[in-house]
């Protein structure tokens, strides 16, 4: 693999981090609820062949069937991968493999971008945007917590909350990633104020068949996304991933192969996770990386290991590695000094980008 050296930020400590974080975010929210023009998109380059290569020890995998307009699985096995299912159409017909998917995705999200700034007022544009955020779980809630709540930037009500992944326990588990961000976040927004997101979460009724509910979150995204225009994935205005000492991003565990690997889904299920809740679901790597900006937040020594990993091994290909290289040019990093302990990358210092002018790190 090549390697593509994402951007740093280093904090003195968590709440700098929650700070600049949430700058970072309304800075994200401000730019998708703008007017857009179609070079905003240009860097749209989410590479599969990157993603292929940067997936430890597996064969590069450059055709993938491209007739679908949406994810292309009506049934879907345990098993997602290219190689081992027949691959079907919205109309359930088989679809041939055809040219690089992402090419074709590219041009599709240009010409869609040149024919919205064509028909559109700029007003209408205004009126209709949506922005539309992925969300872990962990730490990275209370970061949100500290740093969000108390901005009054934040368009609240203009907001499409998803989930990067979910553990499989009921919402009032401790466990529960939608649980844990309702109570710490959503129940606290001042929704007369800020109007009130759109939060979309699981199917609770689900939470014991991890295929059945990654399929019907699937389905929401598909909705969310796919309904007005056809998409080949989902573009997220921002993904926000924490990471784990053991390197698992939203719920892809290093190891797990075929979950990494997985080119076609937007959501999978995973069974037996090696820690936390065993079941889970979880977006996929090409779904975040498709996203308009990537950014990982971290804190805390028990990181350091990982990280050193992460910045001087990419080619352990550790999930967030992937993701480096295959959304490379639009992710950045959010780390404290005690993560970044040990740690050989260049540090760069925040510089904030939406009302303040604060430089902290
Ligand atoms: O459900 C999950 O397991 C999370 O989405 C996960 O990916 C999380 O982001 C990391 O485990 C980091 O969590 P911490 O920041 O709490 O260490």
């Amino acid at each position: 693999m090549t390697t593509n050296v994402p951007k740093v930020y280093a904090f003195h400590d968590f709440s700098d981090v929650a700070i600049a974080v949430a700058d970072y975010v309304v800075y994200a929210q401000n730019h998708a609820l703008t007017v857009k023009n179609k070079n905003d998109r240009k860097h749209s380059n989410t590479s599969l062949n990157s993603i292929n290569s940067a997936v430890a020890a597996e064969p590069s995998q450059n055709t993938i069937p491209s007739t679908a307009t949406h994810p292309v699985h009506l049934k879907k096995n345990k098993s997602h991968t290219l190689l081992n299912h027949g691959v079907h159409d919205q109309t359930g017909n088989a679809a041939a493999p055809m040219k690089n998917y992402s090419n074709i995705n590219i041009e599709r999200e240009k010409e869609k971008d040149n024919s919205r700034d064509n028909k559109e007022s700029p007003l209408n544009v205004v009126k209709e945007k949506r922005f539309r955020i992925a969300l872990s779980g962990g730490s990275l809630i209370q970061v949100l917590h500290e740093g969000l709540l108390k901005r009054d930037d934040v368009q609240w009500g203009k907001w499409d909350i998803y989930f990067a992944d979910e553990r499989l326990v009921p919402f009032d588990s401790e466990n529960s990633n939608y649980g844990l961000a309702k109570r710490k976040i959503f129940d606290l927004i001042d929704t007369k104020k800020y109007g009130k997101p759109k939060v979309y979460h699981v199917n609770e009724k689900l939470i014991k068949d991890p295929q059945e509910c990654a399929d019907n979150y699937e389905k929401i995204l598909i909705k969310g996304f796919a309904g007005r225009d056809s998409v080949k994935l989902p573009m997220f205005d921002l993904f926000l991933l924490g990471c784990a000492p053991d390197g698992h991003i939203a719920s892809l565990f290093p190891n797990f192969q075929e979950t990494l690997r997985e080119k076609l889904a937007w959501v999978v299920p995973v069974e037996g996770a090696p820690s936390g809740p065993s079941n889970r679901i979880s977006l996929t790597i090409p779904v975040i990386c498709h996203s308009h900006r990537v950014a990982f937040v971290v804190e805390g020594s028990t990181k350091a290991p990982v990280l050193k990993t992460i910045m001087e091994r990419p080619e352990k290909g550790l999930p967030s590695s992937i993701v480096n290289e295959g959304a490379a040019g639009r992710v950045s990093w959010f780390v404290d000094n005690d993560a970044l302990s040990d740690v050989f990358v260049t540090k760069k210092a925040y510089k904030f980008r939406s009302a303040q002018k604060v430089t902290v790190g």
